[in-house]
């Protein structure tokens, strides 16, 4: 799908005492999406907030709030995180226990549904829920923690997932390590929706709107 570079940076590298103002930052800050990384202390070795803060966060801004779950299981909190102001739900595809009817428990919730897959997971996990997916994530870093280095070969996956969706409406959007000097190799390979949390945050709000910039002119510059 040939679309518009997106960046939805997260707030997971904000400072979280003054969250409400980070998120207006992103937003006058020339960003697409909100990045919501929830963590259980289960799938993953974090905890970090539920919907309550979501909803507390969605009158804020218009931006499409990006909700990425690293919960397993995912699906008895799909209708509240829904209800709470997401607009877009991504779940892990090693989360289970079963993706295909928690990719249509989100769609029938009427929010777009996406897939995230953890570096060690191949792409053939998303084969055959392809028409149901609004949007591939692929982890580029081990899920958990903000300020990991990229793992490179997370470039080839990228391609190899723009293969394989051809000309279906799905984004392909990477997350974790993303700065100028990755970026432009992930949007050559196929990805339009970058994530980017330390990149973004570094220097606090009133440097993301040149951060997100620099993201931006990196990747026309190629
Ligand atoms: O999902 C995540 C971690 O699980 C974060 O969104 C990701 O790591 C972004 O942080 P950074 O840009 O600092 O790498």
């Amino acid at each position: 799908m040939a679309s518009p570079l997106l960046i939805s940076p997260s707030i997971l590298a904000s400072d979280f005492s003054r969250l409400g103002e980070e998120v207006r930052a992103i937003e006058t800050g020339g960003a697409d999406w909100v990045h919501l990384d929830i963590m259980d202390g289960h799938f993953v070795p974090n905890i970090t907030f539920g919907p309550p803060v979501v909803r507390a966060l969605r009158p804020l801004t218009k931006a499409v709030f990006d909700v990425h779950l690293m919960i397993t299981p995912a699906d008895p909190f799909l209708a509240e995180f829904a209800e709470a102001g997401a607009d877009l739900i991504t779940v892990h595809a090693e989360a289970g226990p079963h993706l295909h009817r928690s990719l249509q428990t989100i769609r029938h919730l009427g929010k777009k549904a996406g897939v995230a897959l953890n570096p060690s997971t191949p792409e053939s996990a998303i084969a055959y829920v392809l028409d149901m997916i609004d949007l591939v994530l692929v982890m580029s870093v081990n899920p958990g923690f903000g300020g990991q280095t990229f793992i490179p070969e997370s470039i080839d996956k990228v391609a190899r997932v723009k293969a394989m969706i051809g000309d279906r409406p799905i984004h392909i959007e990477v997350d974790g390590g993303v700065a100028p000097d990755t970026a432009p190799a992930l949007v050559k390979a196929g990805a339009d929706v970058l994530v980017a949390g330390s990149s973004v945050f570094k220097g606090g709000s009133a440097a993301v709107a040149g951060n997100i910039r620099a993201i931006r002119d990196a990747v026309a510059r190629g």
